[in-house]
């Protein structure tokens, strides 16, 4: 058994030494064989690569927030390796999603001693982008251009664009285009969701699974989204829901076309203004080591 632990230093603001130092402790007792690999901004996506080809690693645990899951899932592509979450991150919205520990010495224990391994999927977006959560288009991708800018990190910066954008309801207008057929759609956000909540808790629609080989796309009209964001932050309560019009839309391809360019965010990461967007899945592109406490598994 080898394992690559991949290392985001800065999400999530959290200091990753002393889980670092508890986890070669624990791995050493073992003798199990690891190397780590930080990230540094630069390049790591070229070095990774590297350091997974040199290394072969039997499973690969990434640590970090949802950028470093998508990160790392990415430099796994068409390897075959596995991968599993130790969240240590900001808000960790893929890790809740699937069930991983929330205690980082658990999530690596899970990872060496699981052999589930499922297909994970993963979205493309126009032939070039990834998002294996959240995305979207409109007042989110906004806050999340805001927080990416900002020195500070965690939820309390988070908060300060949310809050700021808010105030801002600026509506857009698109259409959707699946298997030849058109939606107009108009609101403050369209959501592209390969899970059903946002890392803060905000529920975006009841019936994304990663696992399932499709995704959805939530239109969200103004008042909804008000209203989706005060129960979000207050109660994080999924029946809230039911009472929401925002229309939803499941595909395994899809087409957006944008009035104007919109400002796209895909999990947490700004891509810059589009005026069109071609998703599509890539159903179980991922080897994701889970357990059985993932209870979207029971829900496929
Ligand atoms: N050591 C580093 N110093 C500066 N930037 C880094 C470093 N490592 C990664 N990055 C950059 O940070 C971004 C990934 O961080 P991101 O915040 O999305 O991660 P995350 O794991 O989701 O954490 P968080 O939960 O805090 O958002 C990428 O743009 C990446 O290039």
């Amino acid at each position: 058994m080898k394992l690559l632990l991949v290392v985001n230093p800065i999400s999530g603001d959290i200091d990753k030494e002393p889980f670092l130092n508890e986890a070669s402790q624990f791995l050493d007792h073992y003798s199990i064989q690891y190397e780590v690999f930080k990230t540094t901004g630069k390049n790591d996506l070229e070095n990774l690569q590297k350091v997974v080809k040199a290394f072969q690693p039997t499973k690969v645990a990434s640590i970090g927030g949802d950028g470093t899951t998508l990160f790392t899932s990415i430099a796994l592509l068409d390897t075959g390796i596995p991968m599993g979450i130790i969240p240590l991150g900001s808000a960790n919205g893929m890790a809740v999603e699937l069930f991983v520990s929330d205690e980082p010495m658990q999530a690596l224990r899970d990872i060496i001693m699981s052999d589930m391994i499922v297909g994970l999927d993963l979205l493309k977006v126009n032939q070039e982008h990834y998002c294996l959560h959240i995305g979207d288009v409109g007042v989110n991708a906004q806050i999340v251009k805001g927080y990416s800018s900002d020195p500070n990190r965690g939820m309390t910066t988070y908060f300060k664009y949310f809050i700021e954008q808010l105030k801002e309801k600026k509506i857009i207008d698109y259409k959707i285009e699946i298997d030849g057929k058109l939606y107009e759609e108009t609101g403050i956000m369209m959501a592209i969701c390969n899970a059903r909540k946002f890392g803060t808790g905000v529920p975006l629609n009841s019936i994304s699974n990663p696992f399932d080989g499709k995704f959805e796309l939530v239109a969200i009209p103004e008042m909804n989204f008000e209203d989706l964001i005060i129960v979000g932050l207050s109660k994080f309560d999924e029946s809230f829901l039911e009472d929401t019009n925002g229309n939803v839309y499941s595909a395994e391809k899809a087409t957006i076309h944008f009035d104007q360019p919109q400002l796209l965010q895909l999990d947490g990461e700004v891509i810059g203004k589009e005026s069109k967007l071609e998703i599509e899945i890539l159903s179980g592109a991922i080897n994701y080591i889970t357990n059985g406490n993932n209870q979207l598994l029971h829900d496929l």
